[in-house]
């Protein structure tokens, strides 16, 4: 297996000592901000662990449910959200400051765009961790991984069609990627059946032989299995009972009077007997602990320290801004284009139907006499809301529903790097979607020079719809966690409309609220496509009965209803900057969810 072989002539600085000390980690606490004590304390679920795990490891983490080894696991990967005290280090170095990839945890539930083959995935993971697919040294790894984890028959099988085994698999195979020194895995086998669970096991045995630390939380392996792991460590309510060899362990628990029964599956019999059941005995774990604290300090066996410059090896495939972009891009596109009828038929039909509606109720309308006006404008607002809503709303949940990955994703390329690409590629909605209203809604009105307006109103509209998407994308970034997406777009969404000039006359805006209409995109498309059109109106018909006054031409409508004389250099000004500002929003928005830390 060439991935896995070890390199003869490698100098010895190449061991990884993983350190662990005085490990404490705690639930958060809950506090109500009008209450002075909280209403949920914290409490421990890792207590004062020490250990230290050496190169060629290939442990196996035991316990009962709830004592602790997940959280033991994510915090020595680094990845730990919660409060705690002590440290981990390899070669002396905090897991924290090491080099993204070096240590890589394969978490218990496994997160994937669904929409991508399996290859496809292992190539966008290929590309961002281990570096160009052009290399053929990288084309040697990937395929080596596809051939250890048996994953060539599915290659072009859409991740959403795999078994719950083959995405373990398939998760295995993207850690490995990353070719790290440090492997963590919770519960690799779970959802395996035997044979590929003895394929799991191997694959990580022999990333163990090859100078690496490969740690693993199993639950009730089987007696075969169990015996593959060269070291283990028990754990029982957030204590660390244990760590050794099998015999060891043995040994231990006989001291304590506890004799795994003859052909009985020994993990399960050092799991039952440091569960808090009826059925054990707590000072058992009591004296387990002491043992092994006693033995400990008898052998003197000490951890063996590294220096911090052997980690200066650790370098990891890091690509530039620009490539994570277009890696992104592709990843985005393949799931666009395998959806690609599904979004052109639901887009067209709708956007159809409701262009062809539009043209009904508007039909005949001519901004030429007084009744046609209000219609005209009518219409106007109706084409420019439909596309700013639309393309706005079909946006605001596009992180919601990748939130998973993109925290589990963390570090692989950076925050803005994703927003830009998830931007770039709602750019064919922003494209197809103007089209019907364009074509379809004026075609049954009367539009001076009808092929160069509806071009004009198409660029505006496409230019509308980016704002509207940097909009969605902003303020589904800014309120991605909290569910509130829904309840807020509402509110953003009335005085930005209100700004439009479709309800409020522009021209008698306070003053304190033109902030708001600088930043309404709304108000960019109306001035311009109501521009657009009245412009090329040079009288509008006054009958003499009239009571009102009346509009003599197009340049009074837009007076009227307060329009910039400026519209061509501001709104496409305006409409840009309305899509940075929320671009820039968007991204600090994402930023704030990375803070929060890894999603496990
Ligand atoms: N973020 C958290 N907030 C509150 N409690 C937590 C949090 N994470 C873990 N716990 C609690 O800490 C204890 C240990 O959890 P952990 O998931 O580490 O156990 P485990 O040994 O991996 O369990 P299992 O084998 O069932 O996966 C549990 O009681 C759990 O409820």
């Amino acid at each position: 297996m060439e991935l896995m072989k070890t390199n003869p002539n490698s100098p010895r600085c190449e061991e990884v000592i993983m350190k662990v000390e005085k490990l404490k980690v705690w639930t958060s606490e809950e506090k109500r901000w009008w209450k002075r004590k909280p209403s949920k304390p914290k409490t421990i679920i890792l207590n004062n662990v020490t250990d230290c795990i050496k190169t060629g490891e290939f442990l196996a983490i035991l316990g009962p449910s709830g004592a602790g080894k997940t959280t033991f696991l994510v915090s020595l990967a680094g990845k730990c959200t919660l409060p705690s005290e002590g440290v981990v280090t390899v070669n002396g170095r905090n897991v924290n400051d090491l080099p993204q990839g070096t240590v890589e945890i394969l978490p218990q539930f496994d997160v994937f765009m669904d929409c991508l083959s399996v290859m496809e995935h292992l190539i966008f993971m290929a590309e961002m961790r281990l570096g160009s697919l052009k290399k053929s040294a990288n084309v040697i790894v990937l395929n080596t991984i596809i051939s250890d984890l048996k994953l060539k028959t599915h290659e072009r099988t859409l991740i959403r069609s795999l078994s719950g085994g083959e995405r373990r698999l398939l998760s295995l195979g993207s850690s490995l990627l990353s070719i790290p020194k440090i492997l963590i895995c919770d519960e690799p086998t779970s959802g395996l059946d035997s044979y590929n669970a003895s394929l799991v096991v191997g694959v990580l045995k022999n990333l163990s032989k090859t100078g690496k630390i490969v740690i693993c939380s199993v639950h009730q392996p089987s007696s075969d299995l169990f015996k593959e792991f060269n070291s283990i460590s028990l754990m029982s309510e957030g204590k660390l009972l244990f760590h050794g060899t099998h015999d060891d362990c043995r040994i231990l628990f006989e001291s304590v009077n506890l004799h795994c029964p003859k052909n009985y599956n020994t993990a399960e019999f050092f799991i039952k007997a440091v569960s808090s059941n009826p059925t054990s005995n707590e000072n058992d774990v009591d004296r387990i602990l002491e043992n092994y604290r006693n033995r400990l300090n008898a052998s003197n066996e000490t951890c063996c320290e590294t220096s911090s410059a052997a980690t200066s090896q650790f370098q990891v495939c890091k690509r530039g801004w620009a490539r994570q972009v277009q890696i992104l891009l592709w990843r985005f596109w393949i799931c666009l284009r395998r959806n690609t009828t599904f979004l052109v038929m639901s887009l067209l039909l709708s956007t159809i139907i409701g262009a062809v509606v539009i043209g009904t109720c508007f039909a005949g309308s001519t901004g030429t006499t007084q009744r046609g006006v209000q219609n005209l404008r009518g219409l106007l607002w109706v084409i420019c809301s439909e596309v700013s809503f639309s393309l706005s709303y079909s946006a605001l949940f596009a992180f919601e529903n990748e939130l998973s990955l993109f925290k589990r994703e963390v570090g692989m390329y950076g925050v803005s790097a994703y927003f830009i690409a998830r931007f770039l590629s709602e750019i064919p909605r922003c494209i197809i979607l103007p089209i019907p209203y364009v074509t379809i809604a004026t075609s049954a009105v009367y539009m001076p020079n009808y092929t160069l307006t509806a071009l004009e109103f198409y660029v505006t509209l496409f230019l509308t719809g980016m704002a509207s998407t940097a909009y969605g994308l902003g303020m589904g970034a800014i309120f991605i966690s909290s569910g509130l997406m829904g309840d807020v777009m509402p509110c953003a969404d009335l005085p930005l409309f209100l700004m439009s000039g479709a309800f409020l006359r522009i021209s008698s805006l306070p003053i304190w609220l033109y902030p708001v209409k600088y930043s309404s995109h709304f108000y960019y498309a109306m001035d311009a496509i109501s521009n657009i059109y009245w412009r090329q109106i040079g009288e509008i018909d006054c009958p003499t009965n009239i009571t009102s006054n009346c509009l003599k031409d197009g340049t009074a409508v837009l007076m009227e209803n307060g329009y910039s004389s400026h519209f061509v250099v501001q709104d496409a000004l305006g409409l840009l900057l309305v899509a940075i500002m929320w671009c820039l929003l968007g991204y600090y928005g994402l930023k704030r969810e990375k803070g929060k830390g890894y999603a496990y």
